[in-house]
């Protein structure tokens, strides 16, 4: 199976990495609006596959993505320290007008999943550009706060965070909502399960855990310059769940009809993700602040989205 990347920054080039890591496609390709940058990235990460599997790895123009079942958008800017994802809108849209046609003209039947912040709005805006159906159009939305959630509740526990159960939803994004009242360790509720292992759920842990989820990007951007690791490894896990269609349960972004009156809106629920996309939504149940905050974040949403015309 054949994957796309377009734009082969930090973002894009790392979730090509962990695809090939992953040996999770049988072909690769970058695309950038710096062919330099891509051809590149394609060698780099080429270099790897000698030692992981048999992907085929490559750079070029529009013509080459010509067969991919997914192409991920990873193109655009991204936060400079300070800067909110917000901030970015109006760059990343101008620059979304002119991918989506691009990649719509070869590939009309590819699944799209969409990296750019701020993710939510242009995965809405990709959904309206490209006119596939909503479930075609993924953006990734909150599944790396979802792991930075369970990273550090999996700490606070000393469990492995593969065994707490738990979603970020809304937006990825300030607004963005930490279910802990569904949360699950195992099987036990997360406030009873820490009780019993004499790691009680503080007021003051459960702040420390919010500002470590909320904040991640701002403070890795600030040490760094930038993100990637985590979201390189968020985007290739929603590749392997639409490739091997899996029915994976996956916090991330479409087009919802309806969410608490606010019509038309991209954010995250956990989802199923499979070869035909996004095949059904969970609603899981929240409590009254959740609720309420939930909403919140759908509507300052969908206000950033309003505010985009496409022409
Ligand atoms: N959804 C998420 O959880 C995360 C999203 N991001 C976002 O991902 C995006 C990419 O971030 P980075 O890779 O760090 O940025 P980057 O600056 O390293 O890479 C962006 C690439 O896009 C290319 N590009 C720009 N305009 C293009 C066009 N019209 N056609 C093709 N390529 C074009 C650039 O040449 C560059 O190589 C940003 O919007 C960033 O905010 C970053 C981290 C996490
Ligand atoms: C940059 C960004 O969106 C993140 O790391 O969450």
């Amino acid at each position: 199976m054949k994957v796309a990347i377009v734009g082969a920054g930090m973002v894009g080039s790392a979730a090509g990495y962990a695809l090939v890591l992953q040996n999770a496609c049988s072909e690769l390709v970058f695309v950038d609006l710096n062919a330099k940058r891509a051809q590149a990235e394609a060698e780099d990460i080429g270099h790897a596959v000698p030692l992981s599997g048999s992907t085929i790895v490559r750079a070029g123009g529009y013509p080459e993505i010509a067969g991919a079942s997914v192409v991920i958008l990873a193109c655009g800017v991204s936060q400079r320290p300070g800067e909110t994802r917000p901030e970015l809108l109006s760059r990343n849209a101008e620059v979304f007008r002119a991918v989506i046609g691009e990649v719509m003209a070869v590939v009309p039947d590819a699944i799209l999943l969409v990296a750019s912040n701020p993710v939510d709005v242009i995965t809405d805006i990709s959904t309206r550009l490209s006119g596939l159906p909503a479930a075609r159009v993924i953006g990734s939305g909150t599944i790396l706060d979802t792991a930075r959630f369970r990273w550090l509740i999996g700490r606070h526990l000393g469990i492995s965070p593969g065994s707490i159960h738990g979603y970020v939803l809304g937006e990825h994004g300030d607004s963005e909502v930490l279910a802990w009242s569904s949360v699950r360790a195992g099987s036990v509720p997360l406030s009873a399960f820490a009780a019993q292992i004499g790691a009680p759920l503080t007021a003051d842990v459960r702040s420390r855990i919010d500002t470590g989820v909320r904040r991640a990007a701002y403070t890795i951007i600030e040490g760094k310059g930038a993100t990637w690791y985590g979201i390189g490894a968020g985007l290739a896990r929603i590749v392997r769940a639409i490739l091997r269609d899996e029915q994976a349960v996956l916090s991330v972004s479409t087009v919802e009809p309806e969410v608490q009156g606010v019509r038309d809106v991209a954010l995250s629920l956990p989802r199923l993700v499979g070869a035909q996309g996004v095949s059904a939504t969970l609603w899981p149940d929240l409590d009254a602040d959740e609720t309420e905050a939930f909403g919140r974040s759908a509507a300052i949403l969908k206000e950033m989205s309003d505010s985009v015309t496409l022409g």
